[in-house]
């Protein structure tokens, strides 16, 4: 599996404000690279934590003759993908609306009711790992189910366990001219952190956007 990891922070690598709630960093240019990241896209994923703080949908315009024309041919949406151990996904999220096929990456510890309530709503669940889902485990199954090439939306949680488990091929960052501020707000790469051993990155590009900079690298 490909995984292309693509946030946005402001200038000091926030990804929202210590109110969690949902941040515009990215202006209209930004949001139409973001749009041509996804439909590049066999599947785009977050963690819960986000779809309890944005409610996304992680859905193409498919009317949209511009996104059409983006999707090269592939049709419909890509597909979404929760990271959620505990199944804490609300049954009316938005991400589960019919617009596309919604991988739900639960552990064993998910508690079994709320499972089949998210199987209800159309949910698909892929049941890898204990107490936290085994991203690894829970990346081969869904690469059996012809997802090849991921993008990753965030949150912080989210994109730190990927770097951790060595799962991350290509970082966008879009750093908005904005300062955030605030110790608990979430950042690019949260989770424990790294003490040693820290992922090395080559910087491939540097483009300016709206009134930001996209920095586009690989992972070594
Ligand atoms: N500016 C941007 O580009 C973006 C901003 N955000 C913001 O990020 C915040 C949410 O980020 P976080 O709270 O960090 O939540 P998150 O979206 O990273 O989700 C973390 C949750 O995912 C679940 N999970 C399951 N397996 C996991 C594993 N192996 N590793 C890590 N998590 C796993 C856990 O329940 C964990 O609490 C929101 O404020 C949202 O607005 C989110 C995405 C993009
Ligand atoms: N690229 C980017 N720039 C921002 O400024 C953002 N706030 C985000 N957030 C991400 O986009 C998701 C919203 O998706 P929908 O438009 O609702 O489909 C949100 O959940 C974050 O993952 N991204």
């Amino acid at each position: 599996m490909h995984v292309v990891v693509n946030a946005a922070t402001s200038v000091d690598g926030k990804l929202a404000s210590r109110r969690r709630t949902q941040l515009k960093i990215s202006g209209p240019e930004d949001f139409d690279r973001v749009d041509r990241v996804r439909a590049a896209a066999d599947g785009v994923m977050v963690g819960v934590g986000t779809v309890l703080a944005d409610d996304p949908r992680l859905a193409l315009d498919v009317e949209d003759r511009r996104v059409e024309r983006l999707k090269n041919g592939r049709p419909g949406n890509p597909a979404r993908v929760v990271a959620d151990s505990t199944a804490r996904t609300p049954p009316d999220a938005r991400i589960l609306d019919d617009a596309a096929t919604t991988y739900l990456l639960v552990s064993e510890a998910a508690p079994e009711e709320r499972v089949e309530a998210l199987r209800e709503r159309g949910g698909v669940v892929v049941v890898a790992g204990d107490d936290r889902v085994d991203l690894p485990g829970a990346f081969e199954r869904l690469e059996s189910r012809g997802l090849d090439r991921l993008m990753v939306e965030g949150g912080g949680e989210l994109i730190f366990s990927l770097f951790e488990a060595d799962l991350v091929d290509e970082l966008s960052v879009y750093v908005g001219s904005m300062v955030v501020g605030g110790r608990d707000a979430p950042t690019l790469a949260d989770g424990e952190g790294f003490v040693e051993a820290f992922p090395r990155l080559t910087l491939e590009a540097v483009d300016r956007l709206d009134d930001g900079v996209v920095l586009s690298y690989t992972v070594e």
